[in-house]
């Protein structure tokens, strides 16, 4: 009797370890295959789709044509792409005009918004701002630099699609019709500091 009380103890325990051995893999395994699954450095960062506050993995893989510019990729818009978003280029949706032409909002499918700046007619000059600005801003990265998002070639006009800067520009801010009253000193200060230190850096 006595040694099958001891038997029936032994084969308890015996399951108990085999189930918390099989637990423990079971759990060291969900753990592998999640840490492969997001590198070590990824998990704790938001994902690129909200960053800056704008949808760049929308917009960019909508259109699958990829450009080669000199140096880096810039992704090629589709031309009815960039007519729906900007409400066929309508006056309502005009952020500003330069010396090349004007800079319309353009809200994607999906949400994403961003800036189109059309650039009017082939001639040199026009083609020459094109290139030297897909080069350039192709090849910069920068918190403080406008994100260059894609380009468009259609019916002998340039685009260029950029990240929306949802509250205009420093110009606008300064000596848009607020007259710079939507700032105060301190961010003023910040903003001087910020542009001077981190660009040059
Ligand atoms: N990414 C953007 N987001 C929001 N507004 C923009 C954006 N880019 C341009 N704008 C607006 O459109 C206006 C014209 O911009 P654009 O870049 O064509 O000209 P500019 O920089 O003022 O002058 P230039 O054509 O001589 O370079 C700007 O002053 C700004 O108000």
């Amino acid at each position: 009797h006595h040694y099958h009380r001891e038997l029936v103890i032994a084969t308890v325990l015996a399951s108990v370890a085999t189930v918390m051995i099989f637990l423990t893999t079971f759990y060291a395994w969900t753990m592998w295959r999640r840490a492969r699954r997001i590198p070590a450095g990824k998990a704790a960062r938001r994902p690129d789709t909200t960053t800056k506050g704008i949808t760049l993995v929308p917009i960019l893989s909508k259109f699958n044509t990829v450009k080669m510019s000199k140096k880096g990729l810039v992704a090629m818009i589709e031309y009815p792409s960039l007519e729906a978003a900007t409400g066929k280029f309508s006056e309502s949706n005009v952020l500003g005009v330069g010396g090349f032409g004007c800079v319309y909002k353009a809200a994607f499918d999906g949400g994403a918004t961003a800036a189109v700046k059309r650039l009017e007619g082939g001639e040199p000059d026009c083609e020459k701002e094109f290139e030297n600005e897909l080069d350039l801003l192709g090849r910069i990265r920068h918190p403080n630099i406008v994100s260059l998002l894609g380009f468009c070639v259609h019916g002998g006009n340039h685009y260029i699609v950029y990240e929306l800067m949802e509250k205009g520009s420093l110009e606008t801010q300064l000596h848009g019709p607020s007259h710079g009253s939507a700032m105060s000193w301190h961010v003023r200060m910040k903003i001087a500091l910020d542009t001077g230190i981190r660009v040059s850096s």
